[in-house]
């Protein structure tokens, strides 16, 4: 019998999880392609969320969710939750993740498309296996969901199909109901039009300032990973490198926002951008993804730099992630260094990004050949169908996951 407790589990696997056998491959991938080519009948959307503490005393069993088995040092977690005690141990990412519910709601109404949407969490009520048992509940068998993370990682894409896995295993629900997943969209254009708005609107200030452009520059921060999380990230046989897919879609989105910025004013092509890490956690002795953001900062001046967009482009809304590490930490780091710094917006609920969304619910019902699908940059568009082995944890062993092709 699957174990019953309700809270995450982030924990090892247990014996009915490590099993290869779990008829998780979906119709969807039945075909063994990586896109799906034939019209989905889905009666429901599952917004897949991170979840974050409601007051201070979730802020510790929060935490423990978050990093169970993961081996963050306690001096970290700590830290992390100072960060938390001063909002109150209040996250702001449950409100947001709701209001994106119901933008999304509001956008399937005005299309006339009949679809409910379910919210579940990774680390925080919500949970995804009660959400996912209230579905089925309700009737409701064939789900596609959208994970609120749109790059390729263990932490970003492979760890919500293993909840997703989980859920239906702890529920008993895995044969019953099936769990597909809407591609990454790191460069769908509704992803994207938020980030170049937001980096046109703080190159204006301070062009407006009369710096100069070779004197501005764009730093596109997302959130670190072990240096192997990295590596391993998206299909095996991509081969990447140093970052992985998860590095290379950042690249390749921040030079489509630098080049369509340049477009429009060509004196910029002076400024310019790179990609930093915020948020690394883990010993000191695992190397994460570099460089930091804020040791960048640093030594900006010696560069010639007077200012810093800092541009949080591996994130959907100003979360914690956002408040701390960059309007927090960053920007002291700016104010140190000498430097005006401006950070710019994350999607939340734009209307080009909720409209995005749920462009990709239609692409997926429809089918939409990959030749008509939106997508800006070379790397994309991104598989429906996860490969075997795409975006594996290089520090636990194999545990199945759900919307992908079963090897
Ligand atoms: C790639 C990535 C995203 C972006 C994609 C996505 O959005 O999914 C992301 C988002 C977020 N990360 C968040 C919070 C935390 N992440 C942690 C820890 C970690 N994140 C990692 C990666 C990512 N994280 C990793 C490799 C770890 C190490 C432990 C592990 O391997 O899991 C920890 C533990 C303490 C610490 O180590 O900092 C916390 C508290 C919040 C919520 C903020 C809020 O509450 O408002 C959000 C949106
Ligand atoms: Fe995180």
């Amino acid at each position: 019998m699957p174990d019953q407790n309700p809270t995450a589990q982030n924990g090892a696997p247990d014996q009915a999880e490590t099993s290869t056998s779990v008829p998780f491959a979906t119709e969807a991938s039945a075909d063994g392609q990586p896109h799906v080519t034939t019209p989905q009948r889905y009666d429901a959307l599952l917004l897949a969320g991170f979840g974050g503490p409601e007051g201070q005393e979730d802020v510790l069993p929060f935490l423990r969710n978050v990093t169970a088995g993961r081996g963050i040092p306690d001096e970290r977690l700590e830290e992390v939750a100072t960060h938390y005690r001063h909002f109150g141990g209040v996250s702001p990412i449950n409100a947001q993740t709701q209001q994106l519910r119901e933008a999304i709601e509001k956008e399937l109404q005005d299309r006339g498309m009949d679809l409910p949407v379910y919210w579940g969490n990774r680390n925080w009520t919500p949970y995804l296996e009660d959400t996912v048992q209230e579905a089925a509940a309700a009737g409701h068998t064939r789900l596609l969901a959208l994970a609120t993370s749109a790059y390729s990682s263990y932490s970003s894409c492979r760890q919500y199909r293993e909840d997703f896995a989980r859920a239906l295993l702890n529920t008993g629900l895995a044969g019953t109901v099936m769990i597909d997943k809407v591609r990454q969209y790191f460069d769908h254009p509704g992803f994207v039009t938020p980030f170049i708005e937001g980096v046109d609107k703080a190159l204006r200030q301070f062009e407006a300032e009369q710096l100069a452009p070779e004197e501005i520059r764009v730093l596109f921060a997302t959130h670190s990973l072990p240096s192997a999380d990295g590596e391993r990230s998206g299909p095996p046989e991509l081969a990447l490198g140093e970052g992985g897919a998860y590095a290379a879609q950042h690249k390749a989105v921040g030079e489509v926002i630098m080049e369509q910025l340049r477009f429009e004013l060509p004196s910029r092509a002076g400024t310019q951008w790179e990609l930093v890490y915020q948020s690394r956690s883990g010993p000191a002795s695992q190397p994460w993804l570099e460089p930091d953001v804020c040791d960048r900062i640093a030594e900006l001046p010696e560069e010639g730099i007077k200012a810093v967009v800092i541009v949080p482009l591996g994130f959907l809304s100003d979360h914690m992630e956002v408040l701390w590490d960059l309007d927090e930490e960053a920007i002291e780091a700016a104010e140190e260094a000498g430097l005006r710094a401006v950070r710019t917006a994350t999607p939340g609920v734009h209307p080009e990004f909720v409209k995005g969304l749920v462009d990709l619910v239609q692409e997926r019902m429809d089918a939409v050949p990959v030749t008509d699908r939106e997508h800006l940059t070379t790397l994309g568009p991104w598989y429906d169908v996860c490969r075997p082995g795409c975006c594996e944890n290089a520090r636990r062993g194999f545990s199945p996951a759900a919307a992908g092709l079963v090897p």
